[in-house]
């Protein structure tokens, strides 16, 4: 692999990259996400405690609610700078500045569009108007606070030289971030990154400022495009949690992030970010904004640690390098999974089963294999309690097995019929009566079998999600005394029971001692 930096890059690093969050402003204004104060002020702790050194809190001047949001989190929240964003514009700037008074570290971000097409349609603005603005706005700014960022909005749209006037008059008023976004995601990472070392070499005090890049996802290059900025001397990365944003949104915090700390050997940057806390911050996101993000989204989604496929699977057992570039610890996740599915082969069945604490021959685990892909044409994965059912006999021993049942309710009676094959694989129809279908249900298969026990607990839980919904039922029993406990699994709640019932009748039936081989350590 190779990880060694590019030359010109060694020439500007080891570098510290700031990590400006703007989730709550750039994120939060897109649609769906829309966050009340509380929401706002609950995520802005935990971009805080998530090591964010800048967190962009929102638009003061855009409405009352976003302002009293600003003024609460920059009162409440402690560790990282607060931003808020303005328009080269007097009442926005005075908005953030009354908004920001509280906070240990403001900052205010004005903003102007700069490419031709955003002055002549947009603002209907000339050149010389865009300046004039630039730094009324900043030199506004500088007056409430110290910490003035500016961004060029369009900047990869603007003609180069035209960018560098535009920053040098916000450096000479007295912007300290120069922020450079690809707002509408149009940039490419080679442009990027020349674009960054073109403006490093010609903005006039460039060494004295931090420039930042602040990357829109339209063609999906958000991440990239920020990584070549900093490949560029970009030192502030603008990006927020999940990808929220406009539009495609930003680029994914968690994405570039992690980008940096698993390829140090190429970049040589660090942010301050507390990774492992990655993915409980994804997560409460996407419970306040009730949107949840795509299983293969990196790092944070359902399958980012997830292995289904056997040649994976297989690899994985042997060294878990051979499919995986970091440890699900690393970003908040407790451990990779090996998903048992239509795709998984022996090695993966054999694993599961032994750390399940069982072992079979091959004989035996070839038939279970076969046993346990068939289930698949019902559900997508296989999970342990299948394979559980499977190996201690349901499918394999002789026993009794449901083939149907219907339960028919007489006002407050109910009658339950089933259709079994007994251990000799022969047909039993029985019907039986109980006060509700789970009584009439038992009564009919203890009639059927002829096994009675004293039941102390039965229990219902749904388990897997979604297509793999089902319910999974558990019974505690005694007889002669002597507990023993059953359960069973189905989409249908009933039969699950039915199977649970099953289960210890077919215990009974196999002397209790029946039982597979156990490894001596699971
Ligand atoms: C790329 C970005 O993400 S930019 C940030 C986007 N975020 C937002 O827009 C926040 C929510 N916005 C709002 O609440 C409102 O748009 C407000 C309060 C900011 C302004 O509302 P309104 O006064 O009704 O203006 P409206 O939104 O219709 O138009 C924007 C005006 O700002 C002007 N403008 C736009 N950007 C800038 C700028 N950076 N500096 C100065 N003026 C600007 C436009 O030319 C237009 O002016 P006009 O009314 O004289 O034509
Ligand atoms: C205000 C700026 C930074 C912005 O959001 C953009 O250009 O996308």
């Amino acid at each position: 692999m190779n990880d060694s930096s590019p030359s010109d890059v060694a020439a500007i690093t080891p570098a510290n990259i700031r990590i400006f969050d703007t989730t709550l402003r750039d994120g939060e204004q897109s649609p769906g996400f829309t966050m009340n104060a509380e929401q706002k002020i609950l995520f802005a702790h935990t971009l805080s405690d998530l090591g964010v050194d800048i967190i962009e809190a929102g638009f003061p001047n855009s409405s009352p609610a976003d302002f009293n949001a600003v003024r609460t989190i920059a009162r409440e929240v402690r560790g990282s700078s607060i931003a808020a964003l303005a328009r080269c514009h007097p009442a926005d700037i005075e908005a953030c500045a009354s908004a920001l008074q509280q906070a240990a570290s403001p900052c205010i971000h004005t903003f102007i569009s700069t490419s031709p097409l955003h002055r002549q349609h947009k603002l209907g603005m000339s050149r010389e108007q865009v300046i004039e603005h630039v730094i009324m706005g900043v030199s506004l700014a500088r007056k409430h606070v110290d910490n003035v960022e500016f961004s060029a909005e369009d900047a990869s749209r603007t003609e180069r030289e035209f960018l560098v006037e535009v920053f040098n008059a916000a450096v000479e008023a007295g912007a300290r971030t120069l922020n450079v976004p690809d707002t509408v995601g149009y940039g490419t990472p080679e442009e990027m990154r020349a674009l960054f070392e073109y403006l490093r070499a010609n903005v006039k005090g460039a060494e004295n400022v931090v420039f930042s890049t602040h990357c829109h996802n339209d063609l999906g290059l958000a991440v990239a495009n920020s990584l070549a900025a900093i490949e560029g001397g970009a030192r502030q990365v603008e990006c927020t949690i999940n990808g929220i944003g406009e539009r495609a949104g930003n680029a994914a915090l968690e994405e570039l992030v992690m980008a940096l700390k698993v390829r140090s050997g190429w970049y040589n940057a660090t942010t301050r970010i507390q990774t492992p806390r990655l993915l409980s911050a994804s997560r409460l996101l996407s419970r306040i904004t009730g949107i949840q993000v795509q299983r293969n989204k990196a790092i944070v989604g359902a399958n980012a640690f997830a292995h289904e496929s056997g040649i994976h699977q297989h690899g994985m057992l042997k060294n878990r390098d051979t499919y995986e570039i970091m440890h699900p610890q690393d970003v908040g996740w407790e451990e990779s999974q090996l998903v048992l599915g239509r795709h998984s082969g022996r090695a993966a069945v054999a694993d599961r089963l032994r750390k399940l604490g069982y072992v079979l021959d091959d004989a035996e685990l070839d038939r279970l294999i076969a046993e346990a892909k068939s289930l698949t044409q019902t559900q997508h994965a296989i999970s342990d309690r299948d394979l559980q059912r499977l190996v201690e006999g349901e499918q394999f021993g002789p026993g009794w097995r449901i083939s149907a049942l219907s339960l028919t309710d007489y006002g407050k009676r109910t009658r339950a019929h089933v259709d079994l094959s007994d251990p000799d694989n022969r047909h039993v129809i029985h019907s039986a009566e109980g006060d509700g279908p789970v009584a009439a249900l038992f009564a009919t298969l203890a009639q059927a079998t002829g096994v009675e026990f004293v039941l102390e607990s039965y229990e219902v839980h749904s388990m897997g999600v979604g297509a793999d919904a089902r319910g999974e039922a558990n019974l505690s029993v005694r007889i002669d005394d002597e507990p023993m406990v059953g359960q069973g699994t189905s989409r249908d709640v009933l039969e699950a029971s039915a199977i649970a019932w099953l289960d210890i009748a077919n215990r009974v039936l196999r002397g209790r001692t029946a039982m597979p081989r156990v490894a001596a350590s699971a």
